[in-house]
């Protein structure tokens, strides 16, 4: 059995309590445990996995989030700088699942973030542990 981390962005907290269970579900369906940390946004994911990878705990990490989109380009920063961020840790070798949502509003991110209708934490999980399968097949 190996260890999780679910890195959460709790910037909308009833939003990530949804996707929080669909991964945690996800984790468990494979038979692997999990610990969660939180931070306040999407931005600071990317270095909240990399802080905690150097502990050598973790097989791999699921990031959680909601972006919603406002009135001025900080969507677009929040939501493409924490994407990138991300996908340079899973090319450098990181076993990330990305569940961060990137919506124009609460009700997209509802459909997405329910564990009975979009399931974007469970797939997000099931990313995460899909690679760490392939790093074990093919060596890290
Ligand atoms: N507007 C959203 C944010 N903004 C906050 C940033 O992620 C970051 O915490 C801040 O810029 C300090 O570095 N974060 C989200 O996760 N979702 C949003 O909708
Ligand atoms: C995605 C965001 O940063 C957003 O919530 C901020 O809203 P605004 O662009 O109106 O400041």
């Amino acid at each position: 059995m190996a260890t999780i981390l679910i890195a959460e962005a709790r910037f909308y907290p009833h939003l990530n309590d949804m996707l929080l269970a669909g991964a945690r579900k996800a984790i468990e369906a494979a038979g692997h445990s999990h610990e969660t940390i939180a931070v306040p946004g999407a931005l600071e994911l990317p270095a909240a996995i990399s802080l905690a990878a150097k502990s050598g705990r973790f097989c791999a990490f699921v990031a959680l989030g909601v972006v919603i989109r406002g009135q001025t380009y900080h969507f677009e920063i929040v939501s493409e700088e924490s994407a990138r961020a991300l996908m340079d840790l899973t090319l450098a070798g990181f076993a990330i699942g990305n569940g961060v949502l990137t919506v124009e509003n609460e009700s997209q991110a509802i459909e997405r973030a329910d564990p009975g209708q979009g399931d974007k934490g469970g797939h997000a999980a099931r990313a995460a542990l899909a690679l760490h399968e392939l790093r074990e097949k093919y060596g890290a």
